[in-house]
């Protein structure tokens, strides 16, 4: 497994007359973990769309190793990215053994079988997100988080070099939650998921990107760009953020009750 140098140069993503991404840059070198935050609506999924070719931008670069993401043959994007999005493939009539095989399907010809590289592959996914004990379960009657486990397992069967997930940790519980971002962070791919839980954000990713209305409002290392400041003025929310004593990394604690006067500036915080 490799990883991706990604580079997302001022996109923008219209639906009619309304923007959901507006002139988005963004950056992810090999191997980073880069982490998507900010509220229902400001165009988390929508960028990812753009990079995983769901959506194509109206304008701007969707660049893979410098290369235009919608200009690449299909197969050879299908090699290279993977994709966990959510309430994806619900409805499938395999057992998880097999939605987990469908991440090999882009590296094989035709009709090809199964080697013992893609079984030992296949079965190392499966222990990455503790669903070895479900395989031979039929996937369509498994729980929430259980299902979000095994599409997470379908995508680390695809060995790609870069990875794209949208709320990864929806449904899992919190042991869950920390394995899968674990496994994700060291993984030798580029990671770029869509977060809401701002702890898990600044633990697990190297930077973040804020996204307000479409736009960037802040991106950089967690503790730059997770700021009381930035809480109140991006989620409206009271909040005291602390460096952890053991983790190192920032650690916001909620406050009830809305942001002191003068924290609700309206200025962009881009610390880069
Ligand atoms: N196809 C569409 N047509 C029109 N508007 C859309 C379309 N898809 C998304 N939107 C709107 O675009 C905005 C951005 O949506 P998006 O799903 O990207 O946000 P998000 O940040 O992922 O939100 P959430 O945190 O709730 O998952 C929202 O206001 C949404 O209603």
């Amino acid at each position: 497994m490799t990883a991706t140098d990604l580079s997302v140069d001022g996109v923008t993503l219209t639906a009619g007359a309304r923007h959901l991404v507006r002139d988005v840059s963004l950056t992810a070198r090999p191997g980073e973990t880069i982490g998507l935050v900010g509220p229902n609506g400001s165009g988390k999924s929508s960028l990812l769309r753009t990079v995983y070719r769901v959506l194509r931008p109206d304008s701007g670069a969707v660049r893979i190793d410098g290369a235009d993401a919608w200009s690449l043959p299909v197969r050879q994007v299908a090699r290279t990215v993977a994709a966990v999005v959510q309430d994806s493939g619900t409805d499938v009539d395999l057992a998880v053994r097999e939605v987990v095989a469908m991440g090999r399907t882009p590296h094989k010809r035709l009709l090809a079988g199964d080697t013992a590289e893609d079984a030992e592959l296949i079965e190392s996914a499966l222990t990455a997100v503790d669903a070895t004990h479900l395989a031979d379960r039929p996937f369509d009657r498994l729980s929430g988080g259980e299902r979000q486990r095994v599409l997470i397992a379908r995508a680390l069967a695809q060995r790609p070099s870069l990875l794209i997930l949208d709320e990864p940790t929806n449904h899992l519980d919190i042991r869950h939650q920390l394995d899968v971002l674990g496994t994700l962070r060291r993984l030798p791919a580029t990671v770029l998921l869509a977060l809401h839980d701002l702890n898990l954000a600044a633990y697990y990713c190297d930077r973040l990107y804020v996204l307000r209305d479409g736009g960037v409002t802040a991106f950089g290392p967690p503790a730059q760009v997770l700021t009381t400041q930035l809480l109140a003025d991006v989620y409206g929310v009271a909040s005291e953020v602390a460096v952890h004593p053991r983790t190192g990394a920032p650690q916001v604690t909620f406050l009830p009750g809305e942001p002191q006067q003068g924290t609700r500036a309206k200025a962009d915080h881009p610390v880069g």
